[in-house]
């Protein structure tokens, strides 16, 4: 479904990624991990489109990145790093914001479904009055308006309490599993990497999180 083939990317004379290959299949969850500053929300970016690699190609159901990347964009659903809503307004009010962007126009009840399904159900309040949990939500919500088949989530569940992750984990399970959608995601959280992820990528040279992989063990982990 998505294909990374031979991706570099420099800031300048910084090089952030190196020769990066990856092949993602329909429906599957692959968790990208790697030490801070490895590389993973340039991965992330660059698979949004909202980046160029220096060098490399990547293709998503054959359609090539460099030369589709306007039809490409309707197919991705991008939750940033930061919350990236309107604290002013309200859950209902940032939907239907979000919504009047899309390119699937959607009415108020399938919004309001949308928000059900992330288990948010306080429509009327201000994101301001909103947990971080319930913020991650929305954030989430807001990037499922447009249907997208890919999913890509930089640290959705960063600060925030068990409950909301496991929530979260479980939704994202069940948009993988029931409606196929293919899900990239970073965390930092190896043992909600572990449950939730079909299979992990290390971006970056760290031996650390290689060993990691290879031990699967819990005493790396404390
Ligand atoms: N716009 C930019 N201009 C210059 N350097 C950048 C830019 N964005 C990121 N970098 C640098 O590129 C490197 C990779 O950054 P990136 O944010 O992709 O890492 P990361 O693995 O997501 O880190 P973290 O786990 O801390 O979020 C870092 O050294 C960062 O300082």
């Amino acid at each position: 479904m998505l294909s990374v083939r031979h991706v570099y990317k420099s800031y300048g004379k910084h090089e952030v990624l190196k020769d990066f290959n990856m092949e993602v299949k329909k429906g599957e969850i692959i968790g990208l991990i790697g030490e801070n500053g490895a590389g993973k929300s340039t991965l992330l970016k660059i698979l949004t489109t909202l980046l160029k690699p220096s060098k490399g190609e990547i293709y998503l159901d054959g359609q090539l990145y460099r030369k589709e990347y306007k039809k490409i964009r309707k197919e991705i659903g991008y939750v940033p790093q930061d919350i990236a809503l309107f604290e002013d307004l309200t859950v209902m009010e940032n939907m239907k914001f979000f919504s009047k962007l899309s390119t699937v126009k959607r009415t108020e009840s399938e919004l309001k479904e949308i928000i059900g399904s992330v288990q948010l159900t306080r429509f009327d309040t201000k994101v301001n009055d909103l947990s971080g949990g319930m913020k991650r939500k929305l954030n989430l919500a807001v990037s499922l308006i447009h249907h997208p088949k890919l999913l890509l989530l930089d640290e959705p569940t960063a600060g925030i309490d068990l409950k909301s992750r496991i929530e979260i984990g479980h939704l994202l399970k069940s948009l993988s599993v029931d409606e196929g959608k293919t899900i990239i995601y970073i965390s930092h959280d190896m043992n909600e990497i572990e449950a939730l992820c079909d299979r992990v990528v290390i971006i970056g040279e760290d031996d650390f999180y290689q060993n990691l992989l290879s031990k699967n063990n819990e005493t790396a982990l404390q």
